[in-house]
């Protein structure tokens, strides 16, 4: 072995003592586990506001590698989160494939529609899009040198099957019914559309690994409304596409998957598409998820967000059961989606104290 060698695998090891994350990614069983939150960066943080206000509109702030390098930071500084999650937008890819983007505010994002082959032409192509998104694997480079050494930084993308809700209805949707409509009524426009997004998420996420994210994670929001033989082809089979690429391009990534809302599609999700971690929403119980899904490796989450407006005793009562239900196993301790504006500071500072302290 050359001394070269020897170095890095001792570098290595010592960055896999520190960060807890990248231990209960490994398989480790951790006597508390790591935390983070989703939307950690969010607006229920007035230092996130007061950023935001700074660069004017959301876009804007995912576009500014320094502002959403600090966003980014601020939940690392105030609570000593495990890990960080880069600070965008699963909407940059369509984006940055040629679809018009913007965000009303108070309603959510609004995006051109693509729902014919003629629409689906004039996208451009998997190679086409990192002069758009450059600034956040610049924000992922700045992120890489700034966070705390035991801070683990996740990239992360969109599944395929829920961008494409986007892109197909061009605007979030209670059921997704315009793609489920396109997937019906011209399957073959719907499967390229899922195909483009499978192999742009590939070069989309290899660049933010090679600009320093340690860990990547699917976003698959709208898993939950395919059934059947659907959920195989859209939620397992791109999502096996794009772990089995990513992993042969960085050998050793660990790869966090989130098929909300999948039900009794979560049983066997790390075996059929190679993820590292599953993350759980809070609709299935934590005990439940133990038995049908830890079995098979990490699981991240599951204390619902609500207790985050809430807080007290409730709060405290439940980040204990999520803990207790998951000790037997690896577990990354997480929120079951996303904390929420109306949420409370102190009590998010609450659940971090109730995991590390008991
Ligand atoms: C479906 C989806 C989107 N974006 C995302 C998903 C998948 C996860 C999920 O189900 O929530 C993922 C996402 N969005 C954002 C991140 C950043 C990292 C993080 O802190 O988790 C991540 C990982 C920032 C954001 N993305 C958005 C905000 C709020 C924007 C603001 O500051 O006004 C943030 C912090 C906007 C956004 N972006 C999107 C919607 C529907 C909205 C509007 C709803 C809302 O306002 O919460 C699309």
């Amino acid at each position: 072995m050359t001394p070269q060698v020897a170095m890095k695998g001792s570098k290595e090891e010592a960055r896999m003592a520190e960060k807890t994350i990248l231990r209960a990614l490994n398989g480790e069983i951790l006597p508390t586990p790591p935390v983070w939150m989703m939307r950690q960066a969010g607006r229920y943080l007035p230092e996130y506001r007061a950023t935001r206000a700074k660069a004017g509109d959301f876009l804007s702030l995912c576009y500014t590698p320094e502002l959403a390098a600090e966003v980014t930071l601020q939940p690392i500084r105030r609570y000593g989160f495990d890990a960080a999650i880069l600070f965008a937008d699963i909407l940059l890819l369509p984006q940055a494939l040629g679809a018009d983007l913007w965000f009303v505010t108070g309603e959510g994002p609004r995006l051109s529609t693509t729902t014919s082959a003629s629409d689906f032409a004039k996208l451009k192509g998997r190679d086409d899009i990192h002069d758009t998104l450059a600034p956040v694997y610049e924000t992922v480079g700045i992120l890489s040198r700034e966070l705390p050494r035991e801070t683990t930084l996740i990239g992360f993308a969109g599944a395929p099957w829920t961008v494409a809700t986007y892109m197909i209805a061009g605007r979030g949707t209670k059921d997704q019914g315009p793609a489920h409509a396109l997937k019906a009524e011209d399957r073959e426009t719907f499967v390229k559309i899922i195909d483009l997004l499978t192999v742009s998420t590939i070069e989309y996420l290899s660049k933010q690994v090679e600009a320093g994210a340690e860990v990547v994670k699917l976003f698959d929001s709208w898993a939950g409304s395919l059934k059947g033989p659907d959920f195989e082809e859209f939620a397992v089979e791109p999502a096996r596409r794009i772990i089995a690429e990513m992993k042969a391009r960085f050998p050793g990534l660990p790869v966090i998957a989130f098929p909300r809302e999948a039900g009794e599609g979560y049983i066997g999700f790390h075996e059929k598409t190679g993820a590292d971690c599953v993350a759980i929403d809070n609709s299935v119980s934590p005990e439940w998820a133990a038995r049908n899904v830890q079995i098979s490796g990490c699981v991240q989450g599951n204390l619902d967000p609500k207790h985050m407006i809430t807080g007290g005793q409730a709060l405290i009562d439940a980040t204990r059961h999520v803990v207790e239900a998951f000790r037997n196993g690896p577990h990354i301790f997480n929120l079951g989606h996303g904390i929420t504006p109306d949420a409370d500071p102190e009590n998010v500072a609450l659940m971090i104290e109730t995991i590390r302290n008991g």
